[in-house]
């Protein structure tokens, strides 16, 4: 259950990984693009996992029709302005949008830097308008290799007072930390936050690698940390959160069923983890979702659902100030 005098925070959401169906048919139409289907129902099954996918990488080509149709800046400003409505509507007090800049800028050659201009604005403008506090985390997608991150995060950097940390998503397997080392060297220079996807297609030595060489001070998804003892130790003493995505964690094939997710053990061994959605709009899921439904069927108990809600708060990149203004606000209204 959601404890409604608390918080409820999403600090693991793509922003171009919710982008509506409706939104895709109505830029497909607007811009003039072919897309698979030119109604909703014919068009969900090429946007939204409706079985499980074999792997990571058969599931993240789910949100590649999102960000086809992202064909002018204007566009990128109306989904993240939505991304805002969306998390209002989900009854969401704070979340932490991030999106890869690159991504959505490639299929139209869309200029990198404007796209997170776009971003900030929609967001900001979201904020405002539906009362939901917001944070942004820039992606570099791994998947397309070093330089191509690198061009993300340059554009990031030009706007680096808009943009709260950095993280790195994708292809894990293919593209590991290692490659990413001077990116995230520069990203800390900048004062950034670090969340880092690790431990969900590779081992355990990816999330040592993420905290080590990358500076993660919270991993997304870590699910496979579970496999080393010394690990989960070093992440309860640290207070390195996990960031756990139940309904991805499935639809990826990472973990076979939701019983055997490892975010029980995470909270029993006093691990800080949290609850978040990952992509909802390609899930077909929302906050809502993953409490009343996911965790409950990953064995959590009530008093570990509420524990997963209040670590939420816990690992957000706000200072202590920030967390208790927002405490506050909750427990008034
Ligand atoms: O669950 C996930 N694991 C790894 N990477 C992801 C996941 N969901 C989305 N992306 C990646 O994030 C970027 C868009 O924000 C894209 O690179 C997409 O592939
Ligand atoms: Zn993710």
């Amino acid at each position: 259950m959601i404890d409604t005098t608390l918080p409820l925070t999403d600090i693991h959401r793509h922003l171009d990984g919710n982008i509506r169906a409706q939104t895709i048919l109505d830029l497909g139409r607007q811009y003039n693009l072919a897309l698979p289907a030119d109604n909703l129902n014919g068009l969900i099954p090429h946007v939204q996992v409706t079985r499980n996918e074999p792997d990571l990488v058969s599931f993240l080509a789910k949100l590649d029709w999102g960000v086809k149709v992202l064909a002018s800046l204007d566009a990128c400003r109306r989904v993240a302005y939505e991304n805002m409505e969306d998390a209002a509507r989900n009854g969401l007090h704070y979340v932490e949008l991030r999106f890869s800049p690159g991504y959505m800028a490639m299929t139209h050659n869309l200029p990198v830097a404007g796209v997170v201009e776009a971003v900030i604005a929609g967001v900001r403008e979201g904020s405002r308008d539906f009362g939901v506090e917001a944070r942004l985390i820039g992606i570099m997608s791994r998947t397309f290799g070093e330089a191509a991150c690198l061009q993300e995060l340059e554009a990031l950097l030009a706007h680096r007072e808009g943009i709260t940390a950095l993280d790195l998503a994708g292809d894990e397997l293919g593209f590991p930390g290692s490659l990413f080392l001077s990116h995230f060297n520069r990203a800390r220079d900048a004062g950034w936050h670090i969340t880092v996807h690790a431990g969900e297609a590779a081992g355990p030595e990816s999330i040592w690698q993420a905290i080590r060489e990358l500076g993660a001070e919270r991993i997304g998804h870590g699910v496979k940390a579970v496999e080393d003892p010394h690990l989960m130790t070093f992440l309860r003493e640290q207070r390195i959160g996990i960031e756990s995505c139940l309904t991805s964690n499935i639809q990826t094939s990472t973990v076979s069923t939701l019983a055997h997710h490892p975010l029980k053990t995470f909270l029993e061994q006093g691990v800080l983890a949290s609850l978040n959605t990952d992509d909802p709009a390609v899930q077909g899921v929302d906050i809502i979702h993953e409490y009343t439904v996911a965790a409950p069927a990953a064995g959590l108990s009530p008093q570990q659902i509420r524990q997963a809600q209040i670590n939420g708060l816990e690992m957000a990149f706000l200072t202590a100030q920030e967390k208790n203004a927002l405490i506050e606000r909750v427990a008034k209204s």
